[in-house]
């Protein structure tokens, strides 16, 4: 047996084939494991260990957990030091819920993969009552986002809604403290992090319509890095990255983010999709609902119609819900 050659060594410890960038919740972590591992099975390369380290980064939204989002204003909270780590060549890839992710990208910067997508809708969890519909009134909902607030509002005017922000943890944490009789949590969240016991039960999209591209997972890398476009080309998943494109377009059409009451979901029948979207005024007092349906071949069109017909059925409410959004 011959010496190793040193030389080797050193290449193999201290540069890895590709760096994930990753905001740090057990959230964020579970899902920057999820596409490690899925590029390990895609690629026999990268199954040698120390070929991919995983970097965490403090994000502006996480450093702002306990104020509301709607009061800090600016968009994409959750990706900009991550993006500006991709941009400088810290990291290769980074993995997002593309719920958090802006609508434009910055430059540079490109999307190409969507992974399957879990299941899109909300939770509602509750110690007192087994479902949204049976609370009392006067019951206290605790909810960051305007688009939940919104849609328990106009469907349940008798309810009281409060802010309520943290990651998953620390929103179960003040539910069980009992500072809120209830909240609501995205089901994909929950389950991966293992922790859908938790839920008291799934709310149907008729009641409470999810967020534009909620459950879904992205990664993004630069433009120009064709090692990384090819990394990740196994792990798209074409339905999940069409329905994902299609209710983006509908939010990028009306100038949204992910703090505005607007909620979106395309699902896919056969060889169309089918969406909904809603826009709601901020106290839930009225909304707009709107249908669209068209080949899957061409799903930005399918969001940017149905934008169109916001526009024009609703002009005031849209305006009052993008800037409750932007406040
Ligand atoms: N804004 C925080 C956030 N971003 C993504 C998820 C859940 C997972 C997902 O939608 O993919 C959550 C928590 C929640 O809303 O319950």
């Amino acid at each position: 047996m011959g010496t190793p050659c040193p030389y080797t060594t050193w290449i193999m410890t201290t540069r890895p084939k590709l760096v994930i960038g990753t905001r740090g919740s057990p959230l964020a972590l579970a899902q920057a494991h999820e596409v490690r591992d899925r590029l390990i099975a895609a690629h026999s390369e990268l199954a040698e260990p120390g070929s991919i380290d995983i970097r965490i980064f403090t994000t502006t939204g996480d450093a702002i957990q306990n104020r509301t989002l709607a009061e800090i204003g600016g968009k994409g909270l959750f990706t900009k030091e991550l993006d500006e780590a991709m941009v400088a060549g810290t990291i290769d890839i980074a993995v997002h819920s593309m719920k958090d992710v802006a609508t434009t990208l910055p430059p540079g910067i490109d999307l190409p993969c969507i992974l399957e997508r879990e299941d899109p809708r909300d939770a509602f969890i509750c110690h007192k009552a087994k479902t949204l519909a049976d609370l009392p009134p006067g019951a206290v909902v605790g909810t960051a986002g305007l688009r939940r607030a919104a849609q328990v509002l106009h469907r349940y005017p008798h309810l009281k809604v409060v802010p309520l922000r943290g990651n998953v943890q620390t929103r179960l944490n003040k539910l069980g403290d009992g500072v809120v009789d209830a909240t609501l949590l995205a089901i994909a969240g929950l389950n991966r992090l293992g922790m859908s016991q938790h839920a008291t039960d799934t709310l149907s999209v008729d009641t409470m319509l999810p967020a534009i591209a909620q459950g879904a997972i992205g990664v993004t890398c630069r433009e120009d890095d064709l090692t990384c476009h090819h990394y990740l080309l196994p792990l798209i998943h074409g339905e999940s990255s069409a329905r994902v494109r299609c209710e983006r377009a509908f939010l990028a059409a009306l100038d949204g983010s992910c703090r505005t009451p607007i909620a979106g979901l395309a699902e896919v029948h056969g060889r169309d999709i089918v969406f909904r979207g809603m826009v709601l005024r901020p106290d839930g007092s009225e909304a707009v609902v709107v249908n669209h349906r068209g080949p899957l071949s061409n799903p930005v069109a399918i969001g940017e119609a149905a934008a169109a017909d916001v526009r024009q059925q609703a002009s005031s409410l849209l305006a009052e819900a993008v800037s409750a959004g932007k406040a």
